[in-house]
């Protein structure tokens, strides 16, 4: 049995039109079931459906052997333990810093300031900010971060923009583009040799699937 673990939502949307490339078709939908363990056309293939932070732990500890996770998550968890064969190109977004408007960011850069900034990507924040020479407080949130510099939680946040349109409607301004986020597939480094008969194929159908 292989097993494929997958977030709900855009991860898992844009997921299926690479699994159909493969052949595979999943056979519930994971937003009207509340069935964790999904079942496809394939008796040898199952999709589990996880939080997107914890891709990388189902595939690392082999509960998955292989699955699709945001470079913005990658980037936290690191790849220990991980094959991360593929860019998918798929759930395309930036990680930026935006401050509220108003809020004079070069300023505070420029005048060694100490700002407080409310993130859920404490690591990725911290080696940013390391590499500009700035320190900064960083305050770990798990959801909604544009909320924080509205209710004096913070001065700042690093998070993701697609559109921007959850910045424009909270009044915060990107100030800087930190790096591109896309998902890549990630397999499991023993499946990958124990299980390459099974998942070579799949991994060439994605691969051409990306392109
Ligand atoms: N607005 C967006 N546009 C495009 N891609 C996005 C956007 N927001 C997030 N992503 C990407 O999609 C992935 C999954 O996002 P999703 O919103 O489903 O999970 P999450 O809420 O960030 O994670 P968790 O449930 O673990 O807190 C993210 O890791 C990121 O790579
Ligand atoms: O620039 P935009 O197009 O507005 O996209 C950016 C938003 O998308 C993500 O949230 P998401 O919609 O995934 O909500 P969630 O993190 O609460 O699941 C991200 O955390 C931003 O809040």
């Amino acid at each position: 049995m292989l097993t494929l673990a997958l977030s709900k939502g855009r991860i898992f949307t844009e997921t299926l039109p690479m699994l159909r490339a493969a052949g595979i078709e999943v056979l519930e939908d994971p937003e009207s079931s509340r069935k964790l363990i999904l079942s496809t056309n394939d008796t040898q293939l199952r999709v589990i459906i996880v939080r997107a932070s914890d891709v990388p732990t189902y595939v690392r500890y082999g509960a998955a052997d292989f699955g699709v996770a945001g470079k913005d998550t990658l980037l936290e968890t690191g790849l220990e333990g991980l094959y991360s064969p593929i860019d998918l190109q798929i759930a395309k977004c930036r990680m930026s810093v935006a401050v509220k408007n108003g809020f004079d960011y070069a300023e505070a850069v420029g005048s060694g300031a100490r700002i407080r900034v409310v993130t859920k990507y404490v690591e990725t924040a911290k080696q940013h900010f390391a590499a500009k020479g700035m320190h900064v407080d960083l305050i770990k949130l798990y959801g909604s971060m544009e909320l924080g510099p509205l209710v004096g939680l913070g001065d700042a946040i690093v998070d993701l923009v697609s559109t921007g349109g959850t910045l424009r409607a909270n009044d915060l301004v990107e100030v800087e583009h930190i790096c591109d986020i896309s998902s890549r597939l990630i397999v499991n480094q023993a499946s990958l040799k124990l299980k390459a008969a099974r998942l070579r194929p799949i991994l060439a159908a994605f691969e051409a699937a990306a392109k």
